[in-house]
């Protein structure tokens, strides 16, 4: 049983509060309050699962899981508020590096003006670092998976496969291959897109989903919930210049399956792709259509990818637990 397989056999089949809008399956939950929403997320990370000493000091360490924690609120098309920490260490880890970690989280939570509002602390065999981040978004402005509409087309933010590059180069060592400090940084201090999705508030409907798993997972979810196709075009997933100097195997494998870029990727109507674009525009967001929504209603829901002239199917890939 994987990770997918054990959240569908815990997912609760009915919600008891009325005020649940959504509960699992979306980047994050989505609670109504008066005229606004409230959002709340978890997401953990392990010792030398998500992160190792070579990979991540420790201020990225706590940079990095409140970045994943607030992709996750970005990802719903809101705004972080709030967060909780919870922690457990093993007694291998020095007062000043646990400190670090905090200095990691607040330095994050600055830009987003968020509040550490509390947390949990026990001893363990393995550091573990889980994050809780609260949030809010406009009545109606909320963006789900299951909102992608035939003719939509698909975009996606920033440049694709850098986290996963910047993992290859710190494990390797190779502090001299080219775009080593942009690599590694990506990796290490992802920067979640809230003020582009922010910026993108007019616009009245986004399918939405983050880039934590790669984008074949993400399209995936966002297909299988929307119940479209989608087609994407592999020439225009967008890429840093440094990425061609390696190997074409390795870059398809970052660019589909790497994760760990947090960046958005999602579908919008075509008459609003020209606010989604000043969106982007406002806020210094590089922004690529891929490809568009094909059909729906039309079942198996699935992702295809389009490469040497040919449309192939784009399965499910990218890093899965309990595997
Ligand atoms: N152990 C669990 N118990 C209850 N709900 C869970 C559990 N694990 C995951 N979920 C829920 O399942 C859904 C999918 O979770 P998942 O962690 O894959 O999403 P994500 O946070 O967007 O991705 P990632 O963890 O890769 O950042 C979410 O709605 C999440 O809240
Ligand atoms: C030391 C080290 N080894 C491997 C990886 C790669 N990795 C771990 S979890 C994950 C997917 C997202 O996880 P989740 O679904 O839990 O958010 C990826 C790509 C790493 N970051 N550090
Ligand atoms: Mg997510
Ligand atoms: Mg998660
Ligand atoms: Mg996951």
């Amino acid at each position: 049983m994987d990770e997918f397989d054990f959240i569908k056999s815990i997912q609760p089949s009915y919600h008891k509060q009325a005020s649940l809008k959504k509960g699992i399956g979306d980047d994050a939950a989505i609670i109504k309050e008066g005229y606004q929403n409230i959002i709340t997320t978890v997401d953990t990370m392990v010792e030398n699962i998500h992160f190792s000493r070579k990979t991540t000091k420790p201020f990225d360490i706590g940079y990095r899981v409140l970045a994943a924690n607030i992709s996750d609120i970005a990802a719903m098309g809101g705004t972080p508020t709030f967060y909780l920490v919870s922690i457990v260490i093993p007694k291998s880890w020095s007062h000043d590096e646990l400190k670090k970690i905090y200095q990691g989280m607040e330095n994050l939570a600055d830009v987003f003006h968020m509040d550490l509002l509390g947390g949990d602390t026990v001893s363990g065999d393995q550091l573990v670092v889980s994050v809780t981040v609260l949030g809010t978004v406009a009545d109606h402005k909320e963006r789900y998976r299951s909102h992608a509409m035939e003719g939509d087309f698909v975009f996606v933010t920033g440049t694709l496969g850098d986290a996963a590059a910047g993992l290859h180069l710190l494990l390797e060592d190779s502090t001299q291959h080219e775009g080593y400090e942009y690599f590694t940084k990506r990796h290490q201090q992802p920067m979640p897109r809230v003020q582009f999705i922010n910026e993108a508030a007019s616009i009245t409907r986004i399918a939405l989903n983050d880039v934590s798993d790669g984008i074949a997972n993400e399209l995936n979810e966002i297909a299988e919930a929307s119940t479209v196709q989608i087609n994407i075009d592999y020439e225009r997933l967008p890429k840093h210049k440094a990425m061609n100097h390696f190997s074409s195997a390795l870059q398809e494998e970052w660019l589909l399956s790497g994760g760990e870029d947090f960046e958005l990727v999602g579908t919008v109507a075509e008459k609003d792709w020209e606010y989604l674009q000043e969106a982007a525009n406002k806020t210094n967001t590089p922004l690529a259509k891929i490809g568009e929504v094909i059909s729906s209603n039309n079942s198996p829901f699935r992702v295809q990818l389009y490469k040497n002239g040919k449309y192939q199917l784009l399965e499910k890939s990218g890093y899965t637990h309990l595997k």
